[in-house]
């Protein structure tokens, strides 16, 4: 299992020897030169013990930092504080605090922790949405990114959904015959990357193999990379940045990203533009004239959507497939509802009718929670000094959201440990709903928190669910066989390190057409 923490990835294989021992002389000049600042009536924050000199928690924090922190929580409590190397680390575990924290004080947490290759790299100095501060053009980025993304905007691609979810499920049924099994994640990416080209140039490919497909997930995956401390060692030991100035480091990121995103992205910007499909390239450069984004802006944020967009989607499906193979009764129950629609309607359900079916989206809801997309989330950052419920968070402060202790907190949720879609039965709201409603009605936290909540909520959503219902109605899916015809069980306690998320790790499976007296046939 690989080290695994959110912009920036802290990733201890990749910190060289030249990077530590500059560390080390680096921060000795800090901590001689820094100033001792005291905050009269606040108290410090509780902190770990294991803070040592030069690199603060770095190495305390283990190989799997989400579960040092909860281990930390159970000891200390719902916030902690963390030093690592110059960096502070405001983390909490509980609802009530996140939400006080990063929703009712967003005027000073809504900002990203500056990272090098994010802000002066990737984003140009700070244009688009996902990975800039919260400045003025933040702001003017992210109220598009919502008007495209809108419940109404995302509620006309339906069709795109359903068209995806159908060719998906046809080509697992023929791959199963084929080879036996499919992949755990390959066709939900394929998917989700689809319905996010479709969205934002009108175009989508037939293969993961496509060799624009393939260039565009190894830009991702090279940003990934660049999201390392290896390649920031200045935001962790700021007296470090010299390394980026003098190594040609810099030069390098900015030659990738010239290269690579921008001229697949303003490529695809312009066969959009001239092309015949409605997408939201067309919609900012024609129907939206009024606004204010310039090639580059549009270009960004276009790129901001595509990663932001479809590897967290993709995920998110992998690992309710991976839980419904281990207990097979939820799929059952899955299918009784839909079969249950589909004879009183004779139609599959739309979206506007996800209430009518409460089993499954309450497996979505607990998929979610049992198993988070992301271990912190995006990281906001204190934008000034804050006194916050007595304790004082210093400017600059990171403050980020411990996912998985906060969903599994047994205040809030009965028996975290197991598995039950029944626990969100009583009260039908939608996912994105529930998260811009009242703290108490939140059902899980995936999708972040404020000002900065996830604008891509809706479209996650509807995908998933359009991708279910067409696979439940139409076909079972069972475990991939072993070479004695066993069936394989799926291992849910470990995950693979996915960039930006937590995918499960990596498994196979079957899905095979259910019995044609059951079947609903799609028109
Ligand atoms: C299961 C799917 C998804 C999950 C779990 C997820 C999660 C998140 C999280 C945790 C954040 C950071 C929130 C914060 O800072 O508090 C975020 C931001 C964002 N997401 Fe998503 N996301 C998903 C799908 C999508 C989709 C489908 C899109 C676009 C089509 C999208 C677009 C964005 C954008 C643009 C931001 C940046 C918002 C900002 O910084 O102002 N996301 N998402």
């Amino acid at each position: 299992m690989s080290i695994q923490q959110n912009f920036p990835t802290i990733n201890y294989r990749h910190i060289s020897p030249i990077v530590a021992a500059s560390a080390v002389a680096a921060s000795v000049c800090y901590f001689l030169f820094s100033k001792n600042t005291s905050h009269k009536g606040l108290n410090n924050i509780p902190s770990p013990k294991r803070n040592y000199p030069i690199f603060g928690h770095m190495f305390s924090l283990g190989k799997v930092p989400a579960e040092q922190i909860d281990e930390w929580h159970k000891e200390l409590g719902p916030i902690i504080q963390l030093q690592v190397g110059s960096q502070v680390w405001v983390v909490v575990s509980n609802p009530h605090l996140a939400h006080e924290l990063f929703t009712l004080r967003g005027s000073v947490t809504s900002a990203r922790p500056s990272h090098f290759y994010f802000m002066d790299i990737y984003s140009r100095g700070g244009k688009g949405v996902v990975f800039v501060s919260a400045t003025k053009s933040w702001k003017m980025a992210r109220a598009t990114a919502m008007g495209l993304l809108s419940f109404a905007s995302v509620k006309r691609l339906s069709g795109v959904f359903q068209k995806e979810a159908d060719i998906m499920v046809d080509y697992m049924l023929k791959s199963t015959k084929k080879d036996g099994s499919v992949d755990s994640l390959k066709n939900l990416q394929l998917v989700a990357f689809n319905v996010i080209m479709s969205t934002c140039f009108g175009k989508r490919y037939n293969s993961i193999e496509d060799p624009e497909v393939v260039s565009m997930f190894a830009f991702i995956n090279q940003h990934n990379i660049y999201a390392r401390i290896e390649d920031d060692p200045g935001s962790f030991f700021p007296y470090l940045s010299w390394i980026l100035n003098l190594s040609n480091k810099k030069r390098k990121m900015d030659q990738f990203v010239r290269a690579n995103r921008d001229k697949l992205f303003y490529e695809l910007i312009k066969e959009a533009r001239n092309g015949t499909s409605d997408c939201f390239v067309k919609s900012l450069y024609e129907t939206d004239a009024k606004h204010s984004l310039n090639d580059l802006d549009i270009m960004i944020m276009m790129s901001d959507i595509v990663i932001a967009g479809s590897e967290t989607t993709a995920v998110a499906m992998s690992w309710l497939i991976a839980v419904t193979l281990n207990y097979p009764e939820i799929q059952t129950k899955i299918q009784a509802e839909i079969d249950a629609f589909t004879s009183e309607y004779g139609r599959l359900p739309e979206f506007s009718e996800a209430h009518k079916l409460p089993y499954l989206c309450s497996t979505q809801k607990e998929s979610l929670r049992y198993r988070s997309i992301t271990t912190f989330g995006l990281p906001h950052e204190a934008s000034e000094d804050i006194d916050f419920k007595g304790y004082h968070i210093p400017k600059g402060a990171m403050l980020i959201v411990s996912m998985k202790t906060l969903h599994m907190n047994s205040d809030k949720y009965k028996d975290p440990e197991k598995f039950i879609p029944e626990r969100f039965m009583d009260k039908y709201t939608t996912i994105s709903s529930a998260a811009n409603g009242p703290i108490l009605e939140r059902d899980q936290y995936n999708f972040g928190w404020g000002r900065r909540i996830c604008p891509g909520i809706h479209l996650a959503e509807m995908e998933m669910f359009e991708v279910f219902i067409r696979l439940f109605s139409s076909c079972d899916i069972s475990p991939a066989l072993d070479t004695n015809g066993n069936p394989i069980k799926v291992d849910l306690e470990g995950f693979r390190d996915y960039g930006l998320v937590d995918a499960p790790l990596p498994y196979g499976f079957r899905i095979t057409e259910r019995a044609a007296d059951l079947l609903f046939q799609v028109t």
